[in-house]
């Protein structure tokens, strides 16, 4: 205020430790710091080989990664326009988002979009934007043309059908780049659901395209538009794509072209049919979709729409029509029946609303425990309460009443098995009372079984027996159901007792179906599918109903004489011990007798000849081969010989000439063949493709 300005109290400077030294050092332009690696040899050694592998390999992935299979790119110098198509369900966004990507590419807002819209977006980029309706023809006019698809899902719904549809017409038609862009975003109002929404239907996304599919968020509207800085960005990322030439396009060439209607005059071509297409108002796969088919008369007709399901349902994809009263429509959702249960949680969390929902379902099931739980033990008290009144015994009697009446007392028994081994002991016992014709309380069974006569009495003491247990069974219960229900009349309680045997049956057959798929088929898995085609014998044997296809090598009869696969039989058709066996096959071995080219000792040789001689570089010793060192001692001999054989030996040697020149011939020839195979190390697969690729572009 004085016209002073207050100085500031400074750092306190360091005099000592390992930064004031570094300082000093700096101050003083003393030598230089040394290299990190010459100082400290042994932190930049090679710590673990594990790891310097781990990190050798990944670099190689990612090199590797960079390798294309390199295309014939056909585009010639002014590229067609890429073709962008917009596809997705009624009224998710598709014209909105192609309006904001105009008017983001070229400052003009389009009104009305009647057809394609192609834009300048670069000096040497064009883009053509179509919006795909939703009927099939559409779809796959466009997944053949299509560059790059953006694929609208609306995430407050979750996925529906005619994403689906898409999908499966594009594996058909070389799979074009496909981007995700999920709106309607803004209807979530709790952070973390929404999170988890975009979560999972990112994964599933990943699912359905491949991983690490590009998503796109469009998290709002303003004035009826997309959020001008996200749609900046999708442009951007669109502008930018490098499109590889897809070898399905490449190999079937397209013209796109666009008729246009002409409204309220109409001029009708001349040509004939032109004249047709256009009076043509149902699409072949409408008119396809609304025929049926009976292939006998008085047989039921056959529906498109039967084969449709039966297909979707093998995808794992379920539809599940939603009418939605905001849009006044009815939507196709999707379900996926496939895949782990956890994904599928996930889904329905997706679709409709995730937590609070997932809290809701585990409270109904808390519910129906409690529900189960309250009937079972309702029901064992009543049975204490008419044990305890000595009358009959009641769990006895309820059995025997079950056994007078419908059969369905094996269901019932099943229902209550808890293991796969108490299931069939328990269906066995069902088979056995069958025949005997008496009846028997499952939970006893394996007990009884061993002690069990025909004497009344013995019977009468296992019945006390029961009493007892389900006396005892009644009191502990009872204990809990005063904790829990403790004002329930007798009339509740046997309805509550008739309440638990609810869908029994369908309860029955549906743990048994689950036990048939669990249980691996050991036979099968140890003989083979000879048994296998026993099993399904009767499925082929009939065609469409009508016709039996004989198959004698199927008969039963033929199964039975067939030799048993389980079983090792040694060679015993053959007996080694005869003259005559072993002369037919003297001539298989190295002693045999073969044919010049193929006989042993003879290749032998040449392979002496060929290689015996050589000298090593290193030591410069000259090793000679057998046929060299005979050739010497031959010589030698000859030397030693007299000179009358003076010509014989020149004879010799102009043919040892001979001889050593074709050797030469041969080993020049086969060190030609040599090199051709491996001085040119360097070129690769790659290499040779890209070449030929190359050639095929000029
Ligand atoms: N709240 C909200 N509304 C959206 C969003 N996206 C689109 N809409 C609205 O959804 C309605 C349908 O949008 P369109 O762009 O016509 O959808 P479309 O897919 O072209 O519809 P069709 O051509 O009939 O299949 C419009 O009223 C949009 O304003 C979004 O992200 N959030």
């Amino acid at each position: 205020m004085d016209g002073k300005v207050k100085k500031q109290k400074q750092h306190q400077q360091k005099h000592s430790g390992p930064k004031a030294e570094k300082k000093k050092a700096k101050k003083q332009g003393g030598p230089a710091e040394e290299d990190a690696r010459k100082r400290n040899p042994k932190a930049f050694a090679v710590q673990s080989a594990a790891r310097m592998a781990k990190t050798f390999h990944r670099a190689q992935d990612i090199k590797t990664k960079k390798h294309h299979i390199p295309l014939v790119d056909r585009t010639p110098l002014k590229p067609p326009p890429v073709v962008i198509v917009v596809v997705g369900p009624p009224k998710v966004g598709k014209s909105t988002l192609i309006r904001c990507l105009i008017k983001n590419f070229t400052r003009q807002k389009l009104g009305d979009i009647c057809g394609p819209v192609t834009i300048v977006s670069g000096k040497k980029h064009r883009l053509t934007f179509v919006e795909c309706n939703n009927d099939i023809n559409t779809m796959i006019d466009l997944a053949k043309v299509a560059d790059l698809v953006l694929m609208l899902i609306d995430a407050s719904f979750g996925f529906e059908m005619e994403t689906f549809e898409f999908l499966n017409i594009c594996q058909v038609h070389g799979f074009p780049r496909i981007m995700g862009v999920l709106t309607h975003l803004d209807s979530f109002k709790n952070n973390k659901t929404l999170r988890k929404t975009k979560k999972n239907l990112k994964h599933r996304f990943w699912t359905e395209v491949y991983q690490g599919a590009k998503l796109f968020y469009l998290s709002g509207m303003v004035y009826g538009e997309y959020q001008t800085q996200e749609v900046k960005n999708l442009g951007r990322f669109i502008s930018v794509m490098k499109f590889r030439p897809l070898v399905w396009q490449t190999s079937h060439p397209y013209v796109l072209y666009v008729v246009l209607a002409l409204l309220q005059e109409e001029v009708r071509p001349t040509t004939e049919l032109v004249q047709s297409l256009i009076d043509t108002h149902a699409t072949l796969d409408a008119k396809m979709a609304a025929s049926k088919v009976s292939l006998f008369s008085d047989s039921a007709t056959l529906d498109p729409t039967d084969i449709h399901e039966q297909s979707r349902e093998q995808e794992g994809l379920r539809e599940k029509s939603v009418w939605d009263p905001e849009t006044q429509r009815e939507r196709r959702k999707v379900i996926f029946t496939e895949g782990d249960e956890e994904d599928e949680g996930d889904e329905d969390e997706d679709v409709s609303g995730s937590s609070d929902d997932e809290a809701d379902e585990s409270e109904d099931e808390e519910d129906n425990n409690e529900e189960n739980l309250s009937t079972f033990l309702k029901e064992a008290r009543l049975k204490s309460t008419k044990a305890t009144a000595g009358g009959a015994p009641p769990l006895k009697k309820q059995k025997l009443g079950e056994k007078e009446g419908e059969g369905g007392d094996v269901e019932e028994e099943l229902a209550y098995a808890d293991s796969e081994d108490e299931l069939e002991n328990s269906s066995e016992e069902s088979e056995s009372e069958g025949e005997t014709g008496r009846a028997r309380d499952s939970g006893h069974c394996s007990e009884e079984e061993e002690g069990e006569s025909d004497d009344e009495e013995e019977e009468d003491d296992e019945e006390d027996s029961d009493d007892e247990s389900v006396e005892e069974e009644g009191s502990a219960a009872d204990g809990m159901v005063n904790k829990l229900t403790a004002s329930e009349s007798e009339e509740e309680a046997e309805q509550g007792a008739l309440r638990w045997k609810e869908g029994l049956q369908q309860k029955a057959s549906e743990a048994f179906l689950r036990h048939q798929e669990a249980a691996p088929n050991l036979r099968k898995l140890v003989y083979g599918s000879v048994v296998e085609a026993d099993d399904s014998e009767d499925e082929e044997e009939e065609l469409g109903g009508l016709f039996r296809v004989s198959r004698p090598q199927k008969s039963k009869k033929f199964q039975a004489n067939a030799r048993d696969s389980s079983c090792f039989y040694p060679d015993a058709s053959h007996n080694w011990d005869l003259e005559e066996m072993l002369n037919s096959i003297r001539d298989c071995f190295v002693t045999g007798k073969w044919e010049e080219g193929q006989d042993a000792a003879t290749l032998l040789k040449e392979d002496e000849e060929l290689y015996g001689d050589f000298e090593d570089l290193e030591t410069g010793e000259v090793h000679k081969g057998q046929t060299g060192q005979q050739d010497e001692a031959e010589n030698s001999e000859s030397d030693d010989d007299n000179d009358d054989e003076g010509e014989e030996s020149l004879v010799k040697v102009d043919d040892d000439e001979v001889q050593k020149n074709k050797r030469l011939e041969k080993k020049r020839r086969l060190k030609e063949r040599f090199d051709a195979e491996y001085d040119d190390d360097d070129a690769t697969y790659f290499d040779d493709l890209k070449e030929e690729m190359q050639k095929q572009a000029e």
